[in-house]
């Protein structure tokens, strides 16, 4: 227990002594009241008048003392503050439990005016411990506000409450039942997307764009795949076919950063389709960021051939497509494209279209020729970008800026170039978990027509989802993670034998690190203790078969009846990534518990990795490893009370 003291005295005491300049008091006074007195690094003494500017990292080590002039703030401090001297965001359409601007986060942001006044000016706060509790809460939530945007801001009335209202086409509501059991109702965000998305004009050049905002594992996929889906059906006799040289020519994209989460979509949506016999193709490889160098392309373009194999392998295995130039073999031609924009560019501008060809290449005269384009864009009515944050992030922007300029140039209305204000000629569809300040203030400001439609419970970690913080021993780290996974087995067995199977259950388990070097070193310690796992990293030569038979293995398990105890003991329980694998995939009801080992590098990153257990209502944990007493405990003890902030409701 730490030695509790009257923290006014011990504050005065300090700042009178010259020890403690009164400009971190207030820091000082927050973590006081939160866990009894700790000089922590950010209230370490910084000498009067000058400002501490924290490196990325953690501790004291990363930062430094500058005056007041030398004072530069980062560029996340400028973000926020230029978006507070515009003019607000666009508004939200929340499904229900909605209030006008939350009075928490005006608080929080005149809160944190008072803050950063009181540490320019020396001023101090009320030495009421419990205010400063309140305070705390406050400051925590301005900072989540920094990160994310929070201004849910509209009432709104009655929403859908069963998937027949609007109805649905017979072969979709018997997919429906298909898929969720006959009892199933529409979440929040379907009942959203079930009053907006159902109206979208078919046939017509009045072409909307709607942004779907929901927490992890709250339904969206549904909640654009089955308006989407019903448009593309409704439509189907109306649209015509030009003859066409090309192989693909879909009405519809679904775009995914990942070729795992392409693949998952897209054995959803053919669920979804399977009596209305719609035809839905994925083509997918790993994404790389859009501004990596030659180097990274050159490397993607070598990867390529390897997917473009396994995808026709895929395709005969599915037994659902076979890919022929349409206009030739006068094939009905796709309905839905499923892929990555590094893929779907790929078969619009063909093999190698962004190649750079190097100068050694050059010197050999070797010529390059890039593949020929493989997929037309004129009758694509339709574009849902998933994991939205992700795909307009700057790594990514670029790649799903072209293609859909691409698409817009197929179908005959360019974008202009530096337009300010952007209408596709297709119906866009946005959706993402996170909607962070910076692709909020891209869409605020070339999309101000999109309309946003999010859940009340946007933002926050789903409520079957339990978190615990658990603390690092001091001594080896993996150990410390082997030890968590085996006091879950351990419950597990408590729990007894499975009813259905007859044998031990044992839970399967996603540990998330920040580094593929950290998942291999994890991944061989656990295997050398006795305990086999599945490791994935982005480069790891698993995932360049295009197919999800990489995860396979450790979703599904062993399956057969048979299996005895110790064959089940001996398949892979423990999957190890990075946040990689955090992005829409859907391992309900499997994964029950998430291991978050390294810090998160944000709430947003958090959050999603997070929400790979505790979906669509299934409870879930997620363990959280962290420093969290004595010196340079600060950054993993802020990241509990953000997490506490984000399970508040
Ligand atoms: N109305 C519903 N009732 C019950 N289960 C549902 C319902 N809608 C979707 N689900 C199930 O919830 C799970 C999560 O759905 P989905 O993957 O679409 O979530 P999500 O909101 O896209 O999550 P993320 O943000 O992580 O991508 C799936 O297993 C899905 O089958």
């Amino acid at each position: 227990m730490p030695l509790r003291l009257p923290h006014v005295l011990l504050e005065s005491v300090f700042v009178k002594s010259g020890i403690l300049s009164s400009t971190c008091t207030w820091r000082l006074r927050l973590q006081y009241a939160h866990r009894g007195f700790h000089l922590s690094a950010a209230a370490a003494a910084t000498p009067k008048g000058k400002y501490r500017q924290e490196k990325p990292g953690r501790g004291r080590s990363g930062s430094k003392t500058l005056s007041k002039t030398q004072f530069k703030p980062t560029s996340r401090t400028r973000l926020v503050r230029d978006l507070k001297s515009k003019s607000p965001t666009g508004k939200y359409e929340v499904a229900r439990n909605t209030h006008g601007p939350s009075s928490a986060s005006k608080q929080a942001a005149t809160l944190k005016e008072i803050l950063k006044d009181d540490s320019v000016n020396g001023r101090t706060n009320s030495p009421h411990s419990h205010i400063v509790l309140g305070e705390q809460k406050l400051a925590i939530e301005a900072l989540l506000d920094e990160e994310f945007d929070r201004s849910i801001s509209k009432i709104i009335g009655q929403l859908p409450e069963s998937f027949s209202s609007p109805p649905l086409m017979p072969s979709f509501a018997q997919s429906m039942k298909d898929v969720l059991g006959p009892d199933a109702k529409p979440t929040p965000i379907q009942s959203l997307a079930l009053k907006h998305l159902f109206s979208l004009p078919r046939n017509s050049k009045d072409w909307n764009q709607f942004l779907l905002a929901s927490e992890t594992g709250s339904g969206k996929s549904i909640a654009y795949l089955l308006p989407l889906l019903q448009l593309l059906k409704e439509t189907e006799a109306s649209a015509t076919y030009p003859p066409s040289q090309l192989a693909t020519n879909p009405r519809a994209l679904v775009l995914a950063p990942t070729h795992e989460l392409s693949r998952q979509l897209s054995t959803f949506a053919k669920a979804l389709v399977h009596h209305a016999k719609l035809r839905v193709l994925c083509a997918s490889r790993a994404n790389v960021p859009s501004t990596a160098g030659a180097r990274g392309r050159g490397r993607s373009a070598r990867q390529m051939m390897h997917v473009v194999s396994a995808l026709s392998n895929e395709n005969k295995v599915h037994g659902q497509i076979e890919v022929q130039p349409q206009g030739l073999s006068g094939a009905r031609p796709i309905d839905l494209l499923v892929s990555t924009p590094v893929k779907a560019l790929e078969m619009v501008r063909g093999w190698g279209w962004d190649k750079v060809v190097n100068e050694e290449w050059e010197r050999e005269g070797r010529i390059f020729r890039p593949g020929k384009p493989e997929m037309g864009l004129k009758r694509v009515e339709c574009v849902v970008i998933d994991e939205a944050d992700i795909l307009f992030d700057p790594d990514f922007r670029e790649t799903t800026l072209t293609l859909l300029s691409d698409i817009s140039a197929a179908r005959g209305y360019p974008v202009p170039e530096n337009a300010q204000t952007i209408n596709y000629p297709f119906h866009l569809i946005l959706t993402s978990a996170t909607i962070p300040a910076s692709l909020s203030s891209y869409l605020t400001k070339h999309h101000p027509s999109l309309t946003r439609l999010a859940s009340p419970n946007l933002h926050r970690l789903p409520a079957t989802l339990h978190t615990e913080h658990v603390s690092w021993t001091g001594g080896n780290r993996y150990a410390d993670i082997e030890r968590r996974l085996r006091r879950v087995w351990a419950e597990d067995a408590l729990r007894g034998t499975d009813p259905e199977t007859g044998r031990l259950r044992r839970s399967r388990v996603l540990v998330f690190c920040n580094r593929s070097n950290s998942v291999d070193a994890l991944g061989e310690h656990l295997e050398a203790k006795g305990i086999p796992n599945v490791t994935l990293t982005s480069m790891g030569s698993s995932r360049a078969h295009g197919s999800n038979r990489h995860l396979a293995g450790f979703v599904k398990g062993t399956e057969r009846q048979e299996a005895t105890d110790a064959e089940e003991r001996e398949t892979p329980h423990a999957l190890i990534t990075t946040s990689l694998l955090s992005r829409g995939l859907d391992f309900s009801p499997t994964v029950q518990h998430v291991f978050i080992v390294d810090s998160p590098r944000n709430m947003i990153d958090f959050l999603h990795r997070a929400g790979r257990s505790g979906r669509a209502g299934e409870h879930g944990k997620v363990v959280v490893f962290g420093k969290l007493k004595g010196r340079g405990s600060g950054f993993d003890t802020s990241v509990k009370d953000k997490v506490r902030a984000l399970s508040r409701r």
